[in-house]
């Protein structure tokens, strides 16, 4: 799709948006060493019009997060060696009200006990939130993956790259990468879900098997750690913000203004010397030369 039906996707925001209306992300991300990740996702969910964004960050490492960026909120959450455990959904249970999207996933961590937690969570979401929107990205797909077939159907957007799809659907990441647009499909069928595959140059999006889009929108400068966090921000803040967006839309259009943001900051940085950072700050840029505002 080209810029102009991309356009048509985005409408102007709403003369009597408040930040409510605009949509309440919360971001469940970050460990010890990738809380990174965390800020990256939340920032770009900001960004990208969300009207609040909230980090659920282990608890030792929730002070430190609090003081990076002073629009985004913070929930402590029961953390052990930095990383959330399962008393962490007896917290978040009673709050999973206020919020109209979770994105989980960048820097989670891949530990016992944030797995047994983000296991509880997704099950807590399709028993009891159906209509919770939920981006999963990193290492919540890995646990998703885990699960038995079918046993956490949520409202969702996977965004995997091809290791992550590889362990989604029990194929190789070599295999993702010969049959993109299978694999996709097969992963959408399968997760009850839309998903956006990541593989470098290309973004393939499928909600089933019998329709595809593509997105080549970016440059290699992307190729940087943390670019996909900045996606998966960008895939949530657009969910919640933008009146009418169904899933499929904003797996379409965030891919597209992810690589436009990702050209304008080339621009400023070089291909070699762009970093996930500044494909964020230039959002804001990106979605005015698509919405005209
Ligand atoms: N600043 C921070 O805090 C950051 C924190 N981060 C956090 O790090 C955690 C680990 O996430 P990760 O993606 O870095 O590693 P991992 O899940 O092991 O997968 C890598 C393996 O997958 C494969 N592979 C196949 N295709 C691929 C492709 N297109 N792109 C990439 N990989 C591809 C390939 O294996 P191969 O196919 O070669 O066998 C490759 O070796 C996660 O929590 C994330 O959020 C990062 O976001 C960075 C910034
Ligand atoms: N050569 C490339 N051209 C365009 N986009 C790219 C290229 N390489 C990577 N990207 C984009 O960068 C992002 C990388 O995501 P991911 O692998 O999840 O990174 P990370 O885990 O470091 O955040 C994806 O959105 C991908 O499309």
């Amino acid at each position: 799709m080209g810029q102009a039906d991309i356009a048509a996707l985005l409408p102007p925001r709403f003369r009597q948006t408040h930040k409510y209306s605009a949509g309440h992300v919360l971001v469940i991300a970050g460990s010890r060493g990738m809380t990174g990740a965390a800020l990256l996702a939340a920032r770009a969910a900001l960004r990208s019009g969300a009207g609040l964004v909230t980090l659920a960050a282990p608890q030792e490492l929730a002070d430190l997060i609090d003081v990076q960026i002073p629009e985004i909120m913070t929930l402590p959450l029961p953390s052990a060696n930095g990383a959330l455990t399962a008393g962490a959904l007896k917290v978040l249970r009673p709050r999973l009200g206020d919020y109209d999207c979770i994105l989980a996933g960048p820097g989670l961590s891949l530990r016992r006990q944030t797995k047994a937690f983000s296991k509880d969570l997704f099950q807590y979401i399709k028993n009891y939130r159906p209509g919770l929107r939920v981006v999963l990205d990193a290492d919540a797909l890995k646990i998703l993956a885990d699960l038995p077939r079918g046993r956490a159907r949520m409202r969702l957007i996977a965004t995997p790259h091809a290791g992550e799809l590889g362990k989604m659907l029990r194929w190789s990441s070599a295999a993702v990468r010969r049959h993109p647009f299978i694999a996709a499909g097969k992963a959408a069928q399968k997760y009850n879900a839309v998903v956006v595959l990541k593989n470098a140059d290309q973004t393939y999006i499928a909600r089933d098997q019998q329709k595809y889009f593509l997105n080549i929108n970016g440059n290699p400068g992307m190729a940087t750690a943390g670019s996909g966090d900045v996606l998966a921000g960008i895939t949530a803040g657009l969910w919640v913000s933008t009146r009418g967006m169904t899933a499929l839309r904003a797996a379409v259009c965030a891919p597209y203004v992810h690589g436009l943001a990702g050209n304008l900051a080339a621009q400023v940085y070089s291909l070699d010397g762009l970093i996930a950072g500044d494909i964020l700050v230039q959002i804001p840029a990106a979605l005015k030369l698509l919405k005209g505002a």
